[in-house]
């Protein structure tokens, strides 16, 4: 039978200003096995990242989270702080949207990488920094030594998301929580993103919760798919089906813009 690995039970999300209450994510409930992929898509604003970021424990007053987050056993909403970092940067690595945030800028790239492996993995920093420019060259970074040397703001969005993304490649963690980790990627890389994430699912049987606008990597990475709008799971399934055959006028929507983009590039194409 497949394991369990992260289960999210009515999970909602509040948020308090000038005493009144907005419900920004309301019982969205999903389970992942291991290496499966579960995909998230939904309008700008439909409730993605916070999702994400409340299953991470990232969110502080005046936010509200209710609701349940098992990983292995365990509910990460009961879960002190210490021991929700241990689990964050060891057995669950996020990828944010935002690479910018989830960096120090006062440190090097370089530290802040090492830092976070020789004390999630207990080993040497001169080992940690052996294997961060194995990975960064993973990811196509081709002089990992100077790249680790700079600090955050003296490279791009997309070379930061491939930071992050080199940093879950050590850590091999059970869970990949990756919050449209290609945004600021050029074309060329997400291909080399998207390979490596299916090796991750693969090889070490990775669990990802992949969260996209862009639906061609979706489909591409997941096993099952949820459609959000306005804070709620509208729409659920096999990625295929749900691709396929969408039933919520969301659903519907979100997949007729694909095709209407994809429609066009080829009339371009035939055109050129
Ligand atoms: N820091 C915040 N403070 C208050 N409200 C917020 C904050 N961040 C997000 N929201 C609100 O929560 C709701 C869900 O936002 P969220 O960022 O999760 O959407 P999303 O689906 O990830 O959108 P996008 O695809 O643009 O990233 C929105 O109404 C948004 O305005």
């Amino acid at each position: 039978m497949a394991e369990t690995i992260l289960q999210v039970e009515d999970l909602s999300v509040s948020f308090e200003k000038n005493g009144q209450r907005d419900m920004l994510v309301q019982n969205v409930s999903f389970q992942i096995e291991k290496n499966q992929c579960l995909g998230i898509v939904g309008e700008s604003g439909s409730g993605k990242s916070i999702t994400c970021k409340a299953i991470l424990g990232l969110l502080r007053p005046p936010f509200h989270v209710t609701g349940k987050v098992s990983f292995l056993g365990r509910d990460l909403l009961l879960a002190e702080d210490t021991t929700l970092r241990k689990v964050r940067g060891s057995e669950i690595a996020m990828i944010l949207q935002h690479p910018m945030t989830a960096f120090d800028p006062l440190e090097p790239i370089g530290k802040q990488m090492t830092e976070s492996i020789t004390l999630h993995k207990g080993i040497s920093e001169k080992e940690a920094l052996i294997l961060s420019a194995a990975s960064l060259e993973k990811l196509n970074i081709h002089q990992p030594m100077e790249v680790i040397q700079k600090y955050p703001h003296q490279v791009s969005g997309g070379m930061l998301q491939r930071v992050m993304i080199a940093i879950a490649l050590v850590m091999e963690p059970a869970v990949i929580i990756a919050d449209e980790p290609t945004t600021a990627v050029d074309a060329v890389n997400v291909a080399t993103v998207v390979e490596l994430f299916e090796s991750l699912k693969k090889m070490r049987k990775t669990a990802l919760v992949f969260v996209s606008h862009d639906l061609n990597v979706v489909a591409r990475l997941s096993d099952q798919l949820v459609v959000m709008n306005e804070g709620s799971i509208v729409e659920r399934g096999q990625v295929e089906e749900v691709l396929h055959h969408p039933q919520h006028p969301k659903a519907q929507q979100l997949v007729e813009t694909r095709q209407a983009l994809v429609n066009q590039f080829y009339r371009y194409v035939k055109r050129r």
